[in-house]
């Protein structure tokens, strides 16, 4: 395997986001979850996309294994690495985009390295460095409630500034509608003046093709999935990658019973939940007793138990901000959320091993914890249920192949669940 091109995700939904991308824009792409034994079977593929979790735990530990993944991608042949971060870029003062864009362009011996979030299809645009989601600033946007890193400040060279240990650049938009040549003038300048990370603007899918472009001359990019179609169609125009559609084949059916999962506390997923009610049976978890002990999780499997012979089930633990914060308040930010991840971890783990093949499970970190605990290997692309968020087969693991869907929370029209099951269930 030879790759042309090496991606890190720094969680596994925008892991499936960015694969999905990759494989819509004609490049064969696998998602590993990590970096993959030797002997897992992973095909001949153009590109693959090594999930870590790594979006919010302390920049040391993002630094070290981002760091690991970048060896194994480049020692595979990936002369660019771009490592996908969230279109909300989701992170703190403290990290983790700013360390691991550092620590990858030292070790690749890059400089004024392009960052764009711009994902226009999801509504996310950088204009004059600023992150727009839909029609609103970032810290506008439902981001500003975000349970694990709320987003307050819109402005991206501002941001990375605060996490980075270089300067932070700008590509305004007026320059990229000026094509490649002129923002690989303008890197070339920045990079003299040492700049680290360079926020470039990008309203539409030409933007994205032109930074594409751009990026595949450096060694190292840092963006949203946006990015990642510029880096595709940039592979494919300059004949490095013949353009295939691999995505059907992994359609063939799994059987089994279908169940889905919810830890986001996203305004798009709530409402999501809403929607199901109408078409099957929703448990809406206590996050507090679930926080508190065992017994919520075991509660919810003999509910579904109960129920899902006769058709897919869905069980939540998302809640309204104030709600979260509520609970926060008790408990710790991080360890409510870590509790609820590991009981919605529990109870997938459960309905697995009680038939489950076609899981859709909403929330990054929620997917997280899930596809951990289930000890999935790797995935094969199938094709898209919605912007950002595709159907998945397993490759290894012990369950056997099981399709899954790992959705970003704002992801998804208001039938998200329902879409997915009909797309899985063909
Ligand atoms: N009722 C709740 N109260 C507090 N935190 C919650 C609740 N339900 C879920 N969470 C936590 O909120 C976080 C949601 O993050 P994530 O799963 O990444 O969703 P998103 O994709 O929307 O960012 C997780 O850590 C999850 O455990
Ligand atoms: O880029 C995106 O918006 C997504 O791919 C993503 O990473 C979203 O993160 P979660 O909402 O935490 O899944």
């Amino acid at each position: 395997m030879t790759l042309a091109l090496g991606t890190i995700a720094d969680d596994y939904t925008g892991a499936s986001d960015l694969a999905n991308t990759l494989a819509k824009n004609g490049l064969r792409t696998v998602q590993t979850v990590g970096i993959p034994a030797d002997d897992l079977p992973l095909g001949e593929v153009d590109a693959v996309v090594v999930s870590l979790k790594i979006r919010s735990v302390p920049a040391a530990e993002a630094v070290e294994k981002a760091r690991a993944a970048d060896r194994w991608l480049r020692a595979r042949g990936a002369g660019h690495v771009m490592y996908k971060i969230c279109s909300t870029f989701d992170s703190t003062d403290e990290g983790n985009i700013g360390p691991v864009l550092d620590a990858l362009s030292a070790d690749a011996g890059a400089a004024a390295v392009l960052v764009t979030p711009a994902f226009p299809e999801t509504g996310r645009t950088v204009y004059q460095g600023h992150l727009f989601v839909g029609s609103v600033p970032l810290n506008e946007s439902p981001l500003k409630d975000h349970p694990l890193n709320p987003m307050h400040d819109a402005n991206l060279v501002r941001v990375l500034g605060r996490q980075s240990v270089s300067r932070v650049g700008l590509v305004p938009q007026a320059l990229v509608a000026r094509g490649a040549d002129a923002v690989r003038a303008r890197l070339a300048e920045l990079a003299v003046d040492g700049i680290g990370g360079v926020i470039a603007d990008a309203v539409n899918e030409g933007d994205l093709v032109t930074l594409g472009a751009a990026a595949l001359d450096s060694q190292v990019s840092v963006g949203a999935s946006g990015l990642g179609l510029g880096l595709a169609r940039g592979l494919v125009a300059t004949g490095r990658v013949l353009r295939v559609d691999a995505t059907a084949s992994v359609m063939a059916g799994v059987g089994g019973l279908s169940a889905c999962l919810a830890g986001s506390c996203s305004k798009a997923t709530l409402e999501q939940i809403a929607r199901a009610e109408d078409v099957m049976p929703v448990l809406r978890l206590s996050a507090e007793a679930l926080v508190s002990g065992p017994a919520e999780a075991e509660g919810a499997l003999e509910w579904a138990a109960a129920r899902i012979g006769d058709g897919p089930v869905l069980i939540a633990s998302s809640a309204s901000p104030a709600e979260v914060a509520r609970l926060q308040a008790l408990h710790g930010r991080e360890a409510a959320g870590h509790a609820i991840e590991q009981g919605l971890a529990t109870i997938a783990e459960g309905l697995v091993k009680r038939g489950v093949r076609r899981l859709v499970v909403a929330g990054g970190e929620t997917s997280g914890a899930v596809v951990d605990r289930l000890g999935i290997p790797a995935f094969a692309l199938g094709p898209e249920i919605a912007a950002g968020v595709p159907v998945l087969r397993t490759i290894g693991g012990a369950h056997g192949d099981l399709l899954m869907a790992l959705k970003s929370g704002n992801f998804g029209g208001v039938n998200f669940f329902t879409d997915a099951l009909g797309l899985m269930s063909k």
